[in-house]
């Protein structure tokens, strides 16, 4: 586990922070002083500690970029945690000169770094005219144009009409950077950055591996971060700029694309697509924009680099988002057409201390999102000017090569669709139906089981190559988050929530004060008079930080995730969470593997390169190791699975099927077979750390509980807006009435993720008329009895 180095370190600096208690939210108190200290003591205490390097790449993914883009002398440098404000100040040339040149540090750095014109890309957009896909485009969209307007014959006006269409899109599209522009917003970055941050942490010894793949390897890199904030891209460009790595091309929202903020972002690297590519208003796709995304590959043809958000928008939850595919297919097409040698992806995790969007809370709590403006904007930066945000870490993962020879998500998908092989086994949300209306699988027959099938026959060739290029965004979005930092805030907001929530005394709780100060109002600090003036901590209970400290907790979620669901699945719910009986391991791994599946849209337990069984496997071996668990008996039969049931490890199938035969027969997976039974330590800490497992994962599942309740009371179809909407009212409702367990089960992104999850499992089934979607129930759960079966098997797992 990566831990934000704040956290490695105690400030003992008391009076600071006994002023800190008595004026919590006073961030003018804290703001300006520390940097020197802070940095001191921190650097001299990583340096003592041997820590692993992160973010290296797949082992077995990508083998071949394992070794090749890696050398030892990053390890070296696994401690050199740097601010990037010392390292431009270190790098800078004025450090030898006189007091004029120190005070103007900042200017020369800027006009040191290496970027020019012609780094950038010359007459895209000319070229992707020219290109034979979005010619084609132009001429059916003309000939479609024509036969509307009845006006035979005259072709030409209506290509040169589509044409011009085209080009203004494009001009919308591509970027132009400006190097004296990325220049001047680099100066300006660095002295609000150093404002707005008490650091930004990067890791030397990665930032070496990128500039040596950069340099050395001579191909285009696709830069794929997790998206947190809208300062996510600034901290990117301005972290290559300032290591002489070229700027990316960044793909943003249209949403972006307002009067002189998209002037200003084209120059420094922005280029605008539409966040989905919705259908012209004939119901037709509209194949000439399509045609002009691929604009991307005209980049990467001019060794361009990219930066795509694969979530497509920012975390409301703190975990990340599902990641979208389009982009990314672009990139994968480009290589395997030959248009490109090769491309080396970049995995970038980011963490900050503490939220700096504004917005966040009032969107869990319901309110619509506002739309972005200049005001808005200058209204952001004037808030973050007058508060203190902390430090924010910047990881990159070492790049991989997308060579076919190398990433076998690639070669997989060449076999499967340029040699037109093999199939594609994938785990289907009817398997996960069935699950939870096991007894009465009869119950598929008819229209669903007739979808499933028409489903199925479709899936070795469209649907495969899509999976294998989701299972690629999969593995990238989960590197990337794993890769994040854990700051001290998340884990000061997971121990308080799912720990402590009653609250308990400071010098238990061994943290860093300074997360305390950030956390501001989420946390109630008290001072008890019967224990030597102690401090009691304690989360506050107002659901807006409820919410905050959800998202702040929702950071370190993956790091726990699979012990968690094990620990979820571990009882029949016995009165205090914790069975006595013992259970038997197989069955465990299996309930969690059901758990964890019906949780898609919340967890990613693992990624798509391993299976689930084997991921639980590991999770259960690890805490009997911690002695969590212990085995109570060893079965000495071997497991002969029931006549109704496939041997386990071939019930959830591999998501990806490059794994050899042969492979498959060494596996110790086949041979695990031999069932044992296990029990919970009746040793008090290990009870308390069961139960803190089991507690994370509570709030989703009353989330879902609370959905599969309300799922009762849609008797007709409803608008999908109406039903997410009356949803959140009766979770909210809950809460604030004191009835939920876990007041931040009613937070709006899990009550949108509920309605999603109910959709793809087929309990709820929604048509679109007249640009509405409706929900009404499926044919399937219709009968009460199978509605009730749902929240059976949701309130089947631990819910404390
Ligand atoms: C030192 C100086 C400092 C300076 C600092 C300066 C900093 C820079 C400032 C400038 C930055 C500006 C702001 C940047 C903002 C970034 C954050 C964002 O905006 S995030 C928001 C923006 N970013 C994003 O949204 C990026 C992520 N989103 C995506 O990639 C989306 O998929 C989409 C938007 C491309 C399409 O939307 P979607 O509704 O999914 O559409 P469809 O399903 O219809 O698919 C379209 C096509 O893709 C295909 N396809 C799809 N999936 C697969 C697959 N699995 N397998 C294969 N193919 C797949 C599909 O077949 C189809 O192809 P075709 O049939 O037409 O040939
Ligand atoms: O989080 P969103 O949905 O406001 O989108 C943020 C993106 O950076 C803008 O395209």
């Amino acid at each position: 586990m990566e831990l934000s180095d704040g956290f490695l370190l105690q400030v003992n600096n008391g009076e600071q922070w006994c002023n800190r208690w008595k004026h919590p939210n006073d961030d003018s108190v804290s703001h300006r002083p520390r940097p020197t200290i802070f940095f001191i003591t921190w650097k001299e205490g990583l340096l003592n500690r041997k820590r692993p390097f992160v973010g290296r790449c797949c082992h077995s993914c990508t083998p071949q970029s394992w070794v090749i883009i890696y050398d030892n002398v990053f390890t070296s440098l696994h401690v050199s945690v740097y601010k990037l404000v010392h390292i431009c100040v270190s790098m800078c040339s004025c450090r030898q000169r006189g007091w004029l040149a120190r005070r103007l540090s900042y200017v020369l750095f800027v006009m040191e770094r290496d970027v020019n014109k012609d780094m950038f890309t010359r007459n895209v957009v000319d070229n992707v005219l020219n290109n034979s896909r979005v010619e084609s485009a132009i001429v059916t969209v003309a000939t479609d144009l024509d036969a509307a307007a009845s006006l035979p014959g005259q072709e030409h006006k209506a290509i040169s009409k589509v044409k011009q269409k085209a080009r203004a899109f494009l001009q919308e599209m591509v970027a132009n950077i400006s190097p004296a522009f990325i220049r001047l917003t680099g100066w300006v970055l660095l002295r609000l950055f150093n404002g707005f941050f008490w650091s930004i942490q990067i890791h030397k010894g990665q930032l070496e591996m990128v500039k040596k793949a950069a340099t050395e390897q001579n191909v285009p890199m696709v830069f794929l971060p997790v998206h947190k904030s809208h300062i996510d891209y600034l901290l990117i460009t301005l972290i290559l700029f300032c290591h002489n790595i070229k700027a990316p091309h960044i793909a943003a929202g249209n949403n972006l694309s307002i009067p002189i903020l998209s002037t200003l972002i084209r120059k420094l690297g922005g280029f605008f697509i539409r966040r989905r590519m919705e259908e012209t208003g004939d119901g037709k796709k509209d194949i000439l924009y399509r045609s002009l995304l691929h604009a991307v590959k005209e980049l990467l043809r001019q060794q361009q680099f990219l930066e795509v958000y694969l979530e497509g928008t920012r975390s409301r939850s703190g975990k990340p988002s599902t990641a979208r595919a389009g982009m990314l297919s672009i990139v994968v097409d480009t290589m395997c057409t030959g248009s490109i040698a090769d491309v080396l992806v970049v995995p970038v995790g980011i963490s900050y201390d503490r939220i700096l969007e504004g917005n966040y809370n009032s969107e869990q709590l319901g309110k619509p999102k506002k739309n972005e403006s200049l005001w808005g904007i200058a209204c952001g930066v004037f808030r973050m000017l007058r508060k203190n945000y902390g430090c924010v870490r910047v990881d990159f993962n070492q790049p991989f090569s997308l060579k076919v020879t190398d990433c076998r998500f690639i070669s997989a998908f060449i076999q499967k669709n340029y040699s037109c092989c093999g199939h594609m086994r994938s785990f289907s949300r009817f398997q996960l139906s069935l699950l939870i209306l096991k007894p009465d699988a009869q119950l598929f027959e008819g229209q669903e089981e007739e979808e499933q099938q028409q489903l199925n026959r479709e899936l070795p060739d469209d649907l495969s190559r899509r999976q294998l290029i989701n299972n690629l965004a999969k593995h990238v979005l989960f590197t990337a988050n794993k890769s994040s930092a854990i700051m001290s805030t998340h884990i000061v907001a997971c121990l308080l929530l799912y720990r402590h929530r009653q609250g308990v005394v400071l010098s238990k709780l061994d943290v860093v004060m300074r997360a305390l100060h950030l956390l501001g109002n989420c946390v109630n600090v008290t001072s008890s008079s019967n224990r030597n003036g102690e401090f009691t901590i304690a989360p506050s209970q107002t659901v807006p930080a409820l919410f905050e400290l959800n998202f702040y907790s929702n950071c370190l979620f993956h790091v726990f995730i699979s012990d968690a669901i094990i620990a979820e699945s571990e009882s029949d719910h016995p009165p205090d969470g914790l069975s006595s009986l013992p259970l038997s391991q197989e069955r465990l791994i299996r309930k969690a593997a059901g758990l964890s599946h019906f949780l898609v849209n919340e967890v990613t337990v693992a990624p798509p390169c391993q299976t689930i069984y084997q991921v639980f496997h590991d999770a259960v071996t690890r805490l009997i190791q911690y002695g969590v668990l212990y085995v109570a008996e060893e079965d000495q039969e071997e497991l002969s699975p029931s006549p109704t049931e496939e041997p386990w490890p071939k019930k959830f199938p591999e998501p990806l099927s490059w794994r050899s035969d042969e492979e498959d027969e060494d596996s110790d997976f086949g041979e695990e077979q031999r069932d044992r039974y296990l029990k919970v330590s009746v040793s008090p800490e290990h009870q308390e750390f069961f139960v803190f497992l089991q507690r994370l994962v509570s709030p989703v599942l009353e989330a879902y509980s609370g959905a599969a309740i309300f799922v009762h009371s849609l008797s007709q179809p409803m608008a999908e807006s109406d039903y997410t909407q009356r949803l959140f009212r009766y979770l909210l409702t809950r809460t604030e009435r004191g009835v939920a367990a876990y007041g931040e089960s009613a937070t709006h992104y899990l009550v949108k993720n509920t309605v999603r999850t109910f959709k793809e499992l087929g309990v709820l089934k929604q048509r679109r008329e007249n640009e509405v979607t409706t929900l009404e129930l499926s044919s399937t759960f219709l009968p009460q009895a199978n509605r009730n079966k749902l929240l059976q098997y949701i309130l089947g797992f631990t819910l404390l």
